[in-house]
């Protein structure tokens, strides 16, 4: 398959232009009216609704000066604001050159949104997932430092959290949330045979735009979780022990864009993940291959 990332870069534009490929597709640009914003959160920002045995040790460790380096246990590592201004705007340019394309059989590639039912030829989209759009291609169709980027990252976990697993990342899937959306409970099940023997290829997770509280918990039925902010420029990393975790975007907090990426994309909470996907991965499946979940709740997963 013809390198899509190769096209994409040379297609990487400036707002304005970002701005009419997306009037194009019916979605509106975020205007630039939004409150202050939230400026990050300092010391503590892991918040414990229940109080796991690692839980309490963790919460003091990300007392103020911390590195932002945050093992939160064997295979969770959280790293704060890991990802500068430069790299944050310029993963988000990438992400929306890319997912301004429709995904769906009418044309052939992927991307955020798809036609509406309801169009009648006027090319009206909507997010493909609701209030989120999901686009998911083989890591070598972007640009060859997305990887780079996310085996640094894996790097810095590994630094913290000798539990964490080595991978290669061969698929991205990334994630538009506008605001205020979730996505519910579930598990990233590619390969539980292997998450049993404690070898669970991370998870890498870059969180650009606005915050959100991602919850996770151990089993679908544990009626506590637990709950870490993610700001702009913050990476979680869930691998081998924690491979399985059952997880969930409780919430996209409205209002908390950073001031610098406020031109810089349209207003919601973009998510790019990297993952070793085991076994053979067929390119001409791409886009319509697609990272299997065990959903609890299918209702916007
Ligand atoms: O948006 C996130 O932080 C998580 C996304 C996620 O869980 C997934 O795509 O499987
Ligand atoms: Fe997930």
């Amino acid at each position: 398959m013809t390198s899509r990332g190769g096209q994409r870069n040379a297609r990487v534009t400036p707002d304005s232009k970002a701005a009419s490929t997306a009037q194009a597709v019916g979605v509106t640009i975020a205007k630039e009216n939004h409150p202050p914003a939230q400026l990050r959160n300092s010391g503590t920002n892991l918040q414990y609704v229940s109080t796991p045995k690692h839980g309490v040790a963790d919460a003091k460790a990300l007392a103020g000066g911390h590195t932002g380096k945050i093992k939160v246990r064997d295979g969770i590592v959280v790293l704060r604001n890991f990802l500068d201004v430069e790299t944050q705007r310029w993963l988000a340019e990438i992400c929306f050159s890319m997912g301004d394309e429709a995904s769906g059989a009418q044309t052939g590639t992927t991307g955020f949104y798809q036609l509406k039912k309801s169009d009648k030829g006027n090319g009206m989209f909507k997010l493909n997932m609701g209030t989120r759009g999901r686009m998911i291609d083989s890591t070598s169709s972007f640009p060859p430092r997305f990887a780079e980027l996310c085996v640094q990252c894996l790097r810095a976990a590994q630094e913290v959290d000798d539990t964490m697993p080595d991978m290669e990342p061969n698929t991205n899937l990334i994630n538009f949330y506008k605001p205020d959306a979730n996505f519910k409970w579930h598990k990233d099940s590619e390969n539980p045979q292997l998450v049993k023997v404690g070898k669970g290829k991370p998870v890498v997770s870059f969180s650009i735009g606005l915050s959100c509280d991602f919850g996770y918990k151990d089993h679908y039925e544990s009626e506590e979780h637990e709950t870490v902010r993610l700001d702009s420029g913050d990476v979680f990393i869930f691998g081998g022990r924690s491979r399985m975790i059952v997880h969930s975007v409780l919430r996209v907090i409205p209002h908390t864009m950073p001031g610098y990426m406020r031109k810089h994309m349209r207003e919601g909470r973009l998510n790019i993940t990297f993952r070793e996907v085991d076994g053979y991965l067929d390119p001409t499946q791409f886009p319509r291959y697609r990272v299997t979940y065990d959903i609890e709740d299918t209702g916007n997963g």
